[in-house]
């Protein structure tokens, strides 16, 4: 009988590579449970608090990067575009809402992917699917499908030097609010972009005017950041798992936040039970077939204290279901008198692929998602307290429509991800714009 942290160990552990030489990833599991954490707790225990606000609707929670990062992807230029995005994204929250929006990148560890099937078949040749990263290469040749435990060290590496350039942009001036003019500079001029302008420079005369009367505004120089990634590879988590020094209780030390899959968020599962151990906010997705049965068993499970910042429930129904689906969710978990934090993924219930191959999602449908989200918590009365995106800073063709109308002939020219669709950079403004309208309703 395993116990404590080890439990889930006796547990079904859905979406896990199968690794073929298990002292390989015994050896590479001892390294990581030697090396240094990348989050610290208590980071972790102020986020909780902040996301405790924005349950009790206090405040707004910005969730956003790649579906998968990739090992060569993490370069300076691409980590700062998408940090640059989730800036603007956020100020044009702030401004629009009057209300603190707490940004988390899907960042710095979000290497692992839960696939629909095992194995990929091109020209009638079949190789193992595509896992993430930190699983195996996404080269479609047999020695790239193979899985390797050594990317679970790289991938530590990859998140560490992430993590540094989160932390040295957010802390060291590049997030100062007076840079709000900057973060636009690059980007390519659009109605979002030429919108966002406008925007800051209300934000510059509204600084000018604080300088002049002599207000100190050094808390606008930096800002927090957090880091977020499916908590999917259990040979990944398990070893950066930590007992604070303070609390003598255990973290999960790859990221701030971690979130659980719809696919792997089985109530008897793995994941559920290593995560419901961790002292981190905990996340779970919910697709359009959950139940408030469910819902109310994973807080039994995650968040048995009932405790204010430390369960996010993501629910991602896709624009067709929200509706029927979500108001009654929501009624059926407020009238148990739990309150987690409710946010929307309008990416995941509207995935298409084209006649071309291409995985794709029409921007519209995001954004009626979007609005049935709002909707639905308006019906019930609850809090619509975030958003969770899969985007990127870079010009990417891969979501259909928005202002520059990318159609299905357009998306090959520049489709980048190696796994879903994510909005570029304007496409990510245009939702910024759109959720501060709804924000403004409340
Ligand atoms: O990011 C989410 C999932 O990993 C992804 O949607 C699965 O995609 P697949 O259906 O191509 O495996
Ligand atoms: C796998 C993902 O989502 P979901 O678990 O909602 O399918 C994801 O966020 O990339
Ligand atoms: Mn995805």
């Amino acid at each position: 009988m395993l116990a404590g942290l080890d439990a889930y160990r006796a547990l079904e552990a859905k979406q896990q590579p199968v690794w073929p030489d298990p002292a390989a990833v015994a050896s590479a599991s001892d390294t990581l449970s030697k090396q240094p954490p990348l989050v610290f707790a208590g980071e972790a225990d102020q986020l909780r608090a902040r996301l405790a606000a924005a349950a009790r609707g206090e405040a707004f929670l910005l969730q956003g990067g790649d579906c998968a990062e990739t090992f060569e992807a993490a370069t300076a230029d691409k980590i700062r575009d998408r940090v640059k995005t989730l800036l603007q994204m956020a100020v044009v929250l702030t401004y629009g809402a009057s209300m603190p929006v707490i940004k988390v990148g899907r960042m710095a560890g979000q290497f692992a992917k839960p696939r629909s099937s095992n194995t990929e078949t091109r020209d009638g040749v079949t190789l193992p699917a595509y896992r993430g990263d930190l699983v195996n290469g996404y080269d479609f040749t047999e020695e790239s499908r193979a899985v390797n435990p050594e990317r679970l060290i790289e991938g530590y590496h990859v998140s560490a030097s992430t993590l540094n350039l989160i932390r040295a942009f957010t802390q060291g001036g590049f997030a100062d609010l007076r840079q709000v003019h900057e973060w636009n500079k690059g980007f390519v001029g659009t109605p979002a972009n030429h919108r966002y302008e406008s925007l800051a420079a209300e934000i510059d005369r509204a600084l000018k005017f604080m300088d002049a009367c002599g207000v100190d505004h050094t808390a606008l120089t930096q800002t927090e950041f957090y880091v977020s990634h499916e908590a999917l590879l259990l040979d990944y988590e398990r070893p950066l798992i930590r007992i604070d020094s303070r609390t003598g209780l255990p973290y999960g030390t790859s990221g701030h936040m971690l979130w659980i899959g719809e696919r792997t968020r089985d109530l008897d599962g793995a994941h559920v039970d290593l995560l419901s151990r961790l002292r981190n906010p905990i996340a779970v997705k919910l697709g359009p077939t959950a139940t408030t049965d469910d819902a109310l068993r994973l807080i039994d499970k995650l968040d048995p204290d009932r405790e204010p910042g430390r369960l996010t429930f993501i629910t991602r129904m896709g624009a067709d279901k929200i509706r029927d689906v979500l108001p009654g969710l929501l009624a059926g978990v407020r009238d148990s008198g739990a309150q987690p934090l409710w946010i929307t993924d309008p990416m995941h219930g509207n995935g298409i692929t084209t006649e071309t191959g291409f995985k794709t999602r029409r921007f519209d449908d995001v954004m009626d998602e979007l609005r049935g989200f709002f909707e639905a918590h308006r019906e019930v009365g609850t809090f619509p307290g975030g958003i969770h995106v899969e985007l990127t800073g870079d010009d990417v063709t891969e979501c259909l429509g928005g202002s520059d109308n990318i159609d299905e002939l357009g998306l090959a020219s520049r489709y980048e991800s190696l796994c879903d669709p994510r909005l570029n950079h304007r496409q990510s403004l245009e939702l910024a714009f759109q959720v501060a309208e709804e924000l403004k309703k409340l």
